[in-house]
């Protein structure tokens, strides 16, 4: 396959290393340098394009690539109201889209326990729940895209709560979402849920960004020929 990478920075660079020993070839690599080129990415010479950028940059990324029939497979955090607008043109003009918040294999297992466990402590009130996050100190968003996947699960299920806040809050209503800011870390999402008597503890700690390359890699073999609006729960028929 011809791959386009858009954005060529730790994620870009750690996918062209799996993409190339996989045999693929890349068409574009775009970083923050040569944006020009990406008016030059078709389906002409492209196959499908990968992008992981900036949250003020992805939206334009993704639009080109769907306006030249270009599959997206795209990992870009912290654009979430931008994303409702590609989604709806992909329902309504074609395309094929693909978001995850986390492209690791393991966090999104790590969802699926985290939605049950919320859905067992709705029948049991008295445990407090709290998400913590810790990623790199050159992270543009906060909190993670991750955490607010998580953050989501638990809303689903969790009456007791209304809705997350980036802060330790009074309010019983709001799960808190706390962001640390730590050295070189690649990802670690932890849920606390705490009552009088104990602690229950579910945590997820990436010690590289190969899974996510990996992750990323893998929808984008899978994506091309496929139309929609896709997530990761699509791919690993979850
Ligand atoms: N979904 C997932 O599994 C993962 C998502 N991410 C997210 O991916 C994004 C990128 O992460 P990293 O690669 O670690 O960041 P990075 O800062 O190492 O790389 C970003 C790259 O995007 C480029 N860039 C910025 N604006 C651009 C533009 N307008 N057009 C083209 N390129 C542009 C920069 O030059 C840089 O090379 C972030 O939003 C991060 O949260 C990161 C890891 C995993
Ligand atoms: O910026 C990162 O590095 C990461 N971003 C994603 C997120 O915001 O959840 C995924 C992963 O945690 C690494």
């Amino acid at each position: 396959m011809n791959i386009a990478l858009i954005g060529y920075g730790k994620m870009g660079q750690a996918i062209e290393a799996l993409a190339l020993a996989a045999g693929h070839s890349i068409s574009h690599r775009i970083g923050i340098h040569n944006t020009d080129e990406l008016q030059q990415i078709s389906s002409a010479t492209t196959d499908v394009a990968i992008e992981f950028t900036h949250p003020e940059a992805a939206y334009a990324n993704v639009m080109h690539c769907l306006q030249q029939g270009v599959p997206v497979v795209c990992g870009t955090t912290g654009w979430l109201e931008q994303k409702a607008e590609v989604e709806a043109w992909v329902q309504a003009h074609g395309g094929a889209f693909f978001w995850a918040s986390n492209f690791s294999i393991g966090v999104n297992l790590f969802f699926q326990v985290n939605q049950y466990l919320a859905r067992l402590m709705e029948k049991v009130p008295g445990y407090e729940v709290q998400i913590e996050e810790i990623h790199h100190i050159h992270k543009k968003d906060a909190p993670s895209g991750t955490a607010i996947t998580l953050a989501e699960g638990i809303l689903q299920e969790l009456s007791r709560k209304k809705g997350w806040a980036n802060e330790l809050k009074e309010d019983p209503e709001t799960l808190p979402i706390i962001s640390i800011r730590e050295a070189e870390v690649p990802g670690t999402h932890s849920i606390r849920w705490q009552s009088a008597t104990d602690l229950l503890e579910l945590k997820h700690e990436a010690f590289s960004r190969q899974g996510f390359a990996s992750g990323a890699l893998q929808v984008a073999q899978w994506l091309p020929g496929r139309t929609g609006v896709f997530g990761m729960d699509d791919f690993l028929s979850l």
